[in-house]
């Protein structure tokens, strides 16, 4: 089971999750298969850090010898008295953490693959007890344990990764080899809390690289379990996490968050809505806009307390804080904006009384570009399309450091922005 697992959050929140400081900079890969690198939490001197390691251990039998072939790499521990893992199991000094927030299983032919993606219901971010250790010519290696899989994982596998509750990372860290084969043969995590999605993939073949540097997100068509009674947003959130994710540090996205007739509706409520041309010192903006909660004028700099939202936006406000994990009352303001053909935003970053940034993205699609000036000359540039139904979130990096903007629109596009408040 597993030959695939995703950390689709920044090395921010994984290290916050996890207690390790100072964070680490680099960049989380999103989805590692074995031979690649993933991110794992091990301790050391009392204290726990934060690296990426190449998952999989190389095995070389005496049967593949002879036939001349390469090692393959081992990721997974099934059977914890195999040489290849038994000293391993028993020093704790081998232990870690393996962070991740789905695992999935590759299926069907290629070309035609679809994965079926579980993540843990209510933990964004889960720990798979795993084994990592420092190889000569090898550099650090790490492999996650496996055991009988709960109800909610075939037909894909019959096995899946252990995955601990946070209470039991430190006995995982610490505790004895006995410990281990408990953590193993103990009753899965329960399945109602297993979420399941189905993501199609045209590229069947195309490797996690090219996955990453692709701009196709896993999640073509999902199926849901027992999500019907639940918001669409927050629901759909469930099923994916921030899956679409991206290399710019602080920023995530969530693809296909509300249904076409959701979206439908949400337009038709903007377009109800008295909107004013978006002035900044004289000028009338082609961007029509309302904000509610808080008013930031750009004629005269002044903040202030602005009517409250309508209900309709109420609604909207909570099913998008759930999907991106903010406290719904956080998102003090929201922003309501039409672009008619013609109509873009100028490079800027979002006024620092704001915090957190969350973006709807409604109607057709945009490309968000992000830009940062080069200590010598130009700059670094990013993009992220921002899909209709679809939900971006700026924070950290992508919120301080990088300035945003989008191109002058030749379809019209609608978008709601909700904003925290820096405290
Ligand atoms: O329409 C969008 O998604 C971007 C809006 C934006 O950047 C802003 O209002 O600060
Ligand atoms: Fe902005």
């Amino acid at each position: 089971m597993s030959r695939l697992h995703a950390v689709a959050t920044t090395a921010e929140e994984v290290a916050a999750h996890f207690g390790v400081e100072p964070v680490p900079y680099f960049e989380v890969p999103i989805e590692t298969v074995e031979g690649l690198p993933g991110l794992v939490v091990f301790e050391r001197g009392g204290r726990r850090h934060l690296r990426l390691m190449t998952w999989g251990f190389p095995r070389l039998s005496r049967a593949m010898h002879t036939r001349g072939e390469e090692p393959n790499r081992i990721g997974l521990v099934a059977d914890l008295t195999s040489p290849m893992w038994d000293e391993m199991v028993v020093e704790p000094k081998y232990r870690c953490l393996i962070p991740i927030t789905h695992f999935a299983n590759p299926d069907g032919p290629a070309g035609a693959k679809t994965r079926t993606w579980f993540s843990v219901k209510d933990q964004p971010i889960v720990a798979w007890a795993g084994f990592c250790r420092n190889i000569p010519d090898q550099g650090p290696l790490y492999a996650g344990m496996t055991m009988e899989a709960n109800d909610a994982i075939p037909p894909t596998n019959d096995r899946m990764p252990v995955l601990l509750e946070p209470s039991e990372y430190e006995r995982w860290l610490h505790g004895t080899v006995q410990d281990v084969i408990q953590f193993q043969y103990r009753a899965p995590f329960d399945a109602s809390r297993a979420v399941r999605c189905i993501a199609h993939h045209s590229g069947g073949d195309r490797g996690p690289v090219a996955q990453r540097q692709g701009s196709a997100a896993p999640g073509a068509a999902r199926t849901s379990t027992g999500s019907a009674l639940r918001p669409a947003v927050a629901a759909v959130a469930d099923l994916f996490g921030p899956l679409e994710g991206s290399t710019l540090p602080g920023l995530s996205s969530w693809p296909e968050v509300i249904p076409p007739t959701r979206e439908r509706d949400i337009i038709e409520n903007i377009d109800a809505t008295e909107l004013s041309p978006f002035r900044f010192q004289g000028w009338l903006g082609k961007r029509h806009t309302r904000s509610y909660g808080w008013t930031y004028d750009f004629d005269t700099g002044r903040f202030a307390k602005g009517e409250p939202m309508p209900q309709w936006l109420i609604s909207v406000r909570d099913e998008v804080a759930e999907a991106v994990d903010l406290p719904a009352d956080g998102l003090e303001q929201a922003l309501l904006i039409r672009y008619d053909p013609g109509a873009g935003i100028g490079w800027h970053k979002d006024r620092p009384v704001f915090e957190h940034v969350v973006g709807l993205s409604l109607g057709n699609p945009a490309t968000l570009r992000f830009r940062r000036r080069r200590a010598d000359r130009g700059f670094e540039r990013f993009s992220l399309e921002a899909q209709p139904r679809s939900l971006y979130r700026l924070s950290g990096e992508a919120r301080c450091a990088w300035e945003h903007s989008i191109a002058e629109m030749e379809v019209p596009r609608r978008s709601i922005t909700f904003r925290t408040l820096a405290r």
